[in-house]
């Protein structure tokens, strides 16, 4: 489903990721957990080509792009705009448009796909907003919503493009826990339906529940990767340690 290999990044001379391979299959739940200033989001961002990557090959639904060093060029951004239609993308910071309603929000992709939207896309985007709990506030503005409502309204918007991929960029990093607790609802709806989805988080504790997958990165690496039960946190190394008192 998704394959990325060998991803390496930096910012001027900072190397930030230092060769991070990841395979995730369909309707698998990865999370990436590790200390802050690690690599997490720059990887996510990585994927969909929010950034791109110095060198390494993505491969998703098809779509490959291998970064040797070189350039980035025109025909590289039309391959990633390629992929960029199979994946959906969640930040911590909901992103909505202020001057629209939540449903037209909703509607933005559709809109800018098909060029105008009548009541199929409609019908399809309230549908979406039912789903994530919201189909009773599509007609409201962000600013008259809780953060988890806004949230569940980005997922609405990312899922209105039809992805196979979901990417969440610590989504509920500025929720309080009760309200996150409907995000990650949301989040554990989509896997039962088989979305295949990647989060950043500090939540642990989902991380541990509703992960297939959990990957824990430290200073631009892959540490440990592997079903939550399996994941070995070593209480002599310090790091882990460090990490875990961020978290725990
Ligand atoms: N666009 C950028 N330009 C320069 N440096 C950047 C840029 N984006 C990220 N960085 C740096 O790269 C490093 C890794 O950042 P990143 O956001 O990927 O870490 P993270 O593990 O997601 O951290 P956190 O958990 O705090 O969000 C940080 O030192 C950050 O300052």
């Amino acid at each position: 489903m998704l394959d990325a290999h060998n991803i390496h990044k930096s910012f001027g001379e900072g190397a930030i990721l230092g060769g991070v391979s990841l395979q995730v299959r369909k309707g698998e739940l990865v999370s990436i957990i590790g200390p802050s200033g690690c690599g997490k989001s720059t990887f996510l961002r990585c994927l969909n080509f929010l950034e791109i990557p110095d060198r390494g090959t993505i491969n998703a639904m098809g779509v490959t792009i291998a970064r040797d060093g070189g350039p980035w060029r025109r025909a590289d951004e039309h391959v990633a705009h390629r992929l960029r239609t199979h994946v959906g993308m969640v930040f911590q910071n909901f992103n909505l448009f202020p001057h629209l309603s939540v449903l037209d929000n909703v509607l933005l992709a559709p809109r800018v796909v098909k060029g105008e939207t009548g009541p199929t896309e409609r019908d399809e985007a309230m549908a979406l907003l039912e789903k994530v709990g919201l189909g009773r506030v599509a007609q409201r503005y962000p600013v008259s919503l809780s953060g988890g409502q806004q949230q569940r309204a980005a997922i609405a918007r990312a899922l209105a493009m039809r992805p196979e991929i979901m990417l969440y960029d610590e989504p509920t990093s500025a929720l309080d826990p009760i309200v996150a607790e409907e995000v990650l609802g949301v989040m554990r709806k989509l896997d039962d339906e088989g979305m295949t989805q990647i989060v950043v988080t500090h939540d642990m504790r989902f991380a541990q529940v509703a992960s297939d997958t959990i990957v824990y990165m430290d200073g631009g690496h892959i540490i440990e990767s592997g079903p939550p039960e399996t994941l070995c946190v070593d209480p002599a190394d310090d790091r882990t340690r460090r990490f875990l008192r961020t978290v725990l």
